[in-house]
């Protein structure tokens, strides 16, 4: 067991440092973050971008500690005012219900500044650090962790060597008021499908009736993809999915996760489902199909009367395990492009994945998550529930596979931060006990090896 005096001067000295703390992130989501750039080269639409690069750090070097890998990510998902935020999403505001509202505040800013404060304060409090850590901070993550996958499985035996096991803090809690430990991700793949007609934009009124147009054959297209009950409707699809058992059945009864709550983080009660098991199943064990928009057509107020030339629509696929990429990626363009061919229509079609990954499932029965779990009591006073992510890390996987460790998420949020919704936030308190939660788990890995 961690000592106890050691941790009350660690949690005392992160609570002095608060407004402090909160303003270190204020400086972190006012960098735009969404348009950095600088390692190797993507192409994204036709055009060649430099991605921007992985932050390697090493803080200790002690070879009778215990070396955990620390994964974040400090790219955000895109944010306007006009897309209806309360304030600028780049400039953090504090509520007066002590809630920090910006974009990344949750996802993945908060937590990352949270690692670096949790070092931070053991060195005010003269503490000495109970494990040597590494970290790896990414900037892509937001687009599948393009370039990531091929710089872990290099670094495996070099930068990474010695690691003992990970840690990734970038997901949430279930609810609003337990902490948890979450063992499990739904994986994607990221479709592109590319109508193109006309050689420009026409006027409706002139044009229109009496050519194919684009944006017709995609709305078909999008039709056929998934029922307004969630069912894909893509042949094949779920042929992989692992029927449920009476015994997994049975573990999702024990978790807490309220209704009334899930209800107000999506600001509605439009759920499929009204039963909890069921809400929760199709969340972390069953795929879905979301459509995200389309590029290139009108959708600014008005009344513009455009017949849109060339499209792209978006959707993405959540994947659970046995679900290979490779095999629904081949299913959905062979279904799209069939039945395209079924409309009769002149224009053209381009459809393909942009990005896949595969989903994880790791034990909860590791160390790693002990250590976890014990660092959990000691902050929140509670045993944390297990929980599975219906969001995906893509690195995850890869650092299990790569450096064959044990990866825990360990998030510091809760499940109504709005992450990639407008007004994202994160709760002072999340923020300053997830700094607590983090030092207090290295508290706890360094007691485990020494019991
Ligand atoms: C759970 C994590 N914080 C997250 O938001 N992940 C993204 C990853 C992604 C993959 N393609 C695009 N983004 C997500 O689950 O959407
Ligand atoms: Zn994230
Ligand atoms: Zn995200």
């Amino acid at each position: 067991m961690a000592d106890p005096a050691v941790l009350k001067t660690y949690f005392d000295t992160v609570d002095n440092l608060q407004d402090y703390y909160v303003e270190r992130l204020k400086e972190a989501v006012a960098i735009k973050s969404y348009e950095l750039a600088d390692l190797g080269t993507h192409v994204m639409d036709g055009k060649t971008l430099k991605l921007p690069p992985a932050i390697l750090g090493t803080y200790g070097n002690d070879q009778n500690k215990k070396t955990i890998l620390v994964y974040g990510h400090y790219d955000v998902q895109p944010a306007l005012i006009e897309d209806g935020w309360s304030s600028d999403p780049f400039e953090l505001h504090e509520t007066s219900k002590h809630q920090l509202i910006g974009r990344g505040a949750s996802d993945d800013k908060g937590p990352v500044i949270g690692w670096l404060n949790a070092i931070e304060a053991h060195q005010k409090a003269g503490i000495e650090f109970p494990v040597n850590l590494k970290f790896c901070f990414e900037g892509m993550e937001e687009c599948g962790s393009e370039g990531m996958d091929e710089l872990v499985v290099r670094e495996a035996k070099r930068y990474f060597t010695g690691v003992d096991a990970v840690c990734i803090s970038d997901n949430y809690w279930l609810g609003v008021t337990k902490p948890c430990l979450t063992y499990g991700l739904r994986g994607i793949s990221y479709f592109k499908i590319t109508i193109s007609g006309p050689g420009r934009d026409l006027h409706s009124g002139v044009f229109g009736g009496t050519v194919h147009e684009p944006m017709t054959d995609l709305f078909l297209l999008f039709s056929k993809l998934v029922s307004p009950s969630g069912d894909i409707l893509i042949p094949g699809i779920n042929d992989n999915v692992e029927p449920l058992t009476e015994e997994e059945n049975k573990i999702y009864e024990s978790i807490e996760f309220s209704m009334n709550e899930y209800h107000d983080a999506i600001g509605s009660k439009t759920t499929i489902y009204e039963d909890k098991i069921k809400t929760l199943q199709h969340r972390w064990r069953f795929p879905s199909l979301t459509i995200h928009g389309i590029e290139g057509a009108f959708s600014a107020p008005g009344t513009k009367t455009v017949l849109p030339a060339k499209i792209t629509g978006k959707f993405s696929i959540r994947l659970v395990p046995n679900m290979e990429p490779d095999r629904i990626n081949a299913l959905v363009e062979k279904f799209l492009t069939e039945e395209f061919a079924k409309l009769g229509s002149k224009n053209t079609l381009n459809v393909g994945c942009v990005h896949g990954a595969k989903a994880w499932v790791s034990s909860p029965n590791h160390w790693n998550y002990v250590a976890a779990a014990k660092a959990i009591e000691k902050v929140f006073k509670v045993h944390p529930d297990y929980t599975r992510e219906g969001g995906s890390i893509p690195i995850t996987l890869t650092f299990q596979d790569a450096l064959n460790k044990n990866v825990l998420l360990l998030p510091m949020g809760r499940g109504d931060d709005g992450a990639h919704s407008i007004n994202e936030k994160l709760d002072r308190s999340n923020y300053i006990e997830g700094i607590k939660l983090f030092g207090a788990y290295l508290h706890e890995i360094a007691a485990i090896k020494a019991e």
